[in-house]
């Protein structure tokens, strides 16, 4: 069978994987599905088995039990690790080689590789060909890294954090290049702590938390899955107060602004507005990915004596 024949089968696939490492439960029960077209971004706490799924599905190391596939192959297929494009959080690159050379080089590995001049323009590494790469910053050695992942022209791109270490610039630039590869129908795995680099790329977003997945679904739809509202406004009533109201998760001031996060804004805004009738500049929002993020993966606060007695 033609490597992935079918145009909505997805490109490789996790399922009820298992995987242990040492002691640590680093997948339990793991499904995954990558389809072409999309960003499917991978989150979690450190330790939450990310980069363990990424190396299972590359075939860096085995699945204790469940069952991978890449490319509808086993993952150490070579015809299909010819059809991916990998950056993974750690590289090691001959340092003494200069960046064009290392492009040739990787270039050579692929049937149809990607041309120089569109591997430069999409990792922004104008004026660093003849540069050694030893000699270039962490930065520049980052976007390096990405122009090697994606100089094969892969179907599907593995991503663990590639925007750490970038500034502003060149993670726009990282940006740009992923949504312009996905246009062209690229797969694209994403890992990032950055919680708006995932809001702003990702088709799709899966929450991993300690070796499960804890939400599949688009931002939109993770987002929902906690009914947290940010209430922001100026007002005369202490944050710890309101810290202690039931409902409220978190109260601080910021900028000398009341800033609420809570599960139930409507009693929470009837109750400040009974506090404080001058309150002012009021603005509800529906929680981030962020804060649905951290309220999925924090681990269960004892509850304060004061809303034991609230509750
Ligand atoms: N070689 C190893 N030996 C023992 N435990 C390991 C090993 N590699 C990973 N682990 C453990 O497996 C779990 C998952 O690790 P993994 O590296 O997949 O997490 P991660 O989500 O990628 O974290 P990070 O965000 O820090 O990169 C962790 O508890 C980690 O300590």
């Amino acid at each position: 069978m033609a490597l992935n024949a079918t145009p909505l089968a997805p490109l490789a696939r996790l399922t009820g994987v298992r995987r242990r490492r040492g002691a640590v439960q680093a997948l339990d029960g793991v499904d995954l599905a990558l389809p072409a077209g999309q960003v499917t971004a991978l989150l979690g706490v450190n330790g939450a088995g990310k980069t363990t799924a990424i190396e299972v599905l590359l075939g860096l190391q085995p699945a204790d039990s469940g069952e991978v596939t890449l490319l509808d192959r086993p993952p150490s297929d070579l015809d299909a690790r010819r059809l991916i494009g990998v950056m993974l959080q750690q590289a090691q690159l001959p340092e003494r080689l200069q960046v064009g050379e290392l492009l040739a080089l990787t270039r050579s590995w692929y049937p149809q590789p990607r041309s120089v001049a569109d591997c430069v323009a999409l990792a922004g590494l104008d004026g660093l060909l003849d540069r050694r790469y030893g000699r270039l910053s962490g930065g520049q050695q980052r976007r390096v890294q990405f122009a090697l992942a994606l100089c094969g022209r892969p179907k599907l791109l593995f991503l663990d954090e590639p925007t750490t270490g970038l500034d502003i610039g060149a993670r726009q630039q990282v940006w740009r290049a992923i949504r312009s590869l996905v246009a062209d129908g690229v797969g694209i795995l994403l890992t990032t702590h950055y919680l708006e680099e995932a809001e702003a790329l990702a088709d799709r977003v899966v929450v991993l938390d300690a070796g499960r997945v804890r939400a599949d679904g688009s931002v939109g739809d993770v987002r929902a899955q906690v009914a947290q509202r940010r209430i922001c406004c100026t007002s005369v009533v202490p944050a710890e107060v309101v810290a202690s109201w039931p409902g409220v998760r978190t109260a601080k001031r910021i900028d000398g602004q009341l800033v609420v996060m809570a599960e139930h804004a409507e009693s929470v805004l009837r109750r400040l507005l009974d506090a404080d009738p001058q309150l002012g500049d009021l603005e509800v929002q529906r929680a981030g990915l962020a804060e649905a993020f951290v309220a999925m993966t924090a681990p269960a606060e004892p509850m304060s004596d004061s809303k034991q007695e609230a509750a």
